[in-house]
């Protein structure tokens, strides 16, 4: 699946204007500040219903109005639309039809990013690794995203419980739901990212030949896994009551990485661990399109930063293999050498200047 064009209105910087696309492969230039992030940022938008870079999603309409819009045309053919107003809802469309749920464009449209800030992933807190690996979870295991939902609502059901701080059939209930749902999300957490792990590995080939130490993903599901979460669970149960949320469960799981048994931040650069960042990003990209109808589509955002020329060609290896639509941005043309392949017809080259998009003669 790919993303025919794009028309934006009244988002950020960008000017109002239909925006065609290639296929396969497409390059944004532009100075800093120019608005390359911007059409990135609407790409992820209509496919997330969320922005990468601000929870405040009303810093994307441009200055001064109350709504932005944004539209694209697959090559599925269908035309997915959002709106959102200052009145902070967003108003969903597939083929000029309203819909309820984010979820539903979702279905139709699957977006990967990957951004300088993307090390988050390694350096800080679980947030963004949960994140990763449950956008595959969403698309690769089906029941995953009905399951998840009655969890939470559980979830938000066991923590009242323990907020009122009242050990009661209520609370036992709840428990024993909580129990259930989180060993059952566990299990196809467990193998989703056993095949990840598997997946990164012929990425890792490709991306970082010369690192030969053993490179692990390793699953935290959320509580000791020797144990069953009902028996962690009654011998913590006066440290939850004091803090009156539920400290142990499948929302409280995490992915480390490890290369010859130590955290990839401490062993890695930062160039490699961006190359590496990215083989998970393939890794997942390949998942997700063995089993959905839609092949997802790859932002990269600021490809020059931290990547030599050796690097740049591995990736432009391994970009030919994971064949999906790309967006790479860089600030000089110089940064995509050698990803711009030799033929014309296999890429386009936009210039981007004051948010306007156009194609680049030279
Ligand atoms: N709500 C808004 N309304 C109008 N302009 C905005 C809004 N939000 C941001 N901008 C401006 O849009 C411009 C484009 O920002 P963007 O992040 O897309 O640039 P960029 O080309 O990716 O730059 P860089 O290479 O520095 O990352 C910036 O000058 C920014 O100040």
């Amino acid at each position: 699946m790919s993303v025919v064009d794009l028309t934006t209105s009244q988002f950020r910087n960008l000017a109002s204007e239909k925006t065609l696309f290639h296929t396969n492969l497409n390059f944004l230039v532009g100075d800093n500040g120019s608005g390359k992030s911007s059409f990135l940022e609407a790409l992820f938008y209509i496919a997330h219903g969320k922005s990468f870079r601000t929870s405040n999603v009303s810093n994307l309409i441009v200055n001064g109005a109350d709504k932005f819009v944004v539209s694209v045309y697959t090559s599925n053919k269908t035309r997915l639309g959002i709106e959102f107003s200052l009145l902070g809802n967003n108003v969903i469309k597939i083929d000029g039809v309203s819909q309820n749920k984010m979820s539903e464009l979702a279905k139709n449209i699957v977006v990967q990013i990957v951004t300088p800030e993307s090390f988050k992933m390694f350096f800080g807190g679980p947030k963004e690794r949960r994140k990763f690996v449950d956008l595959g979870m969403f698309h690769v295991e089906h029941n995953f995203s009905e399951l998840w939902k009655v969890f939470s609502k559980t979830l938000k059901q066991r923590n009242a419980c323990l907020k009122r701080k009242i050990v009661d059939q209520q609370l036992a209930y709840w428990t024993e739901e909580f129990c259930r749902l989180s060993e059952a999300i566990a299990s196809i957490r467990k193998s989703y990212v056993d095949n990840l792990k598997i997946e990164v590995n012929s990425w890792l080939a490709i991306l970082l030949p010369d690192v030969t130490e053993d490179i692990t993903v390793q699953y935290q599901q959320g509580w000791n896994s020797k144990k069953e979460l009902s028996e962690v669970l009654a011998q913590n149960i006066e440290k939850e009551r004091e803090r009156g949320f539920s400290l142990f469960g499948a929302q409280k799981f995490d992915i480390r990485f490890l290369i010859g048994g130590v955290a990839i931040e401490n062993k890695l650069s930062r160039g490699q661990q961006k190359l590496f960042l990215l083989a998970l990003t393939f890794a997942q990209t390949k998942l997700i399109e063995q089993v959905n109808r839609v092949k997802p589509i790859l932002l990269i955002d600021d490809i020059g930063a931290e990547l030599d020329e050796t690097s740049r060609k591995a990736m432009s290896v391994a970009l030919t293999k994971v064949d999906c639509q790309t967006f790479i941005t860089a600030i000089e043309l110089q940064a995509l050498h050698p990803l711009i392949p030799n033929n014309n017809n296999e890429f386009k080259m936009f210039h981007v200047e004051h948010g306007k998009i156009s194609i680049k003669s030279e």
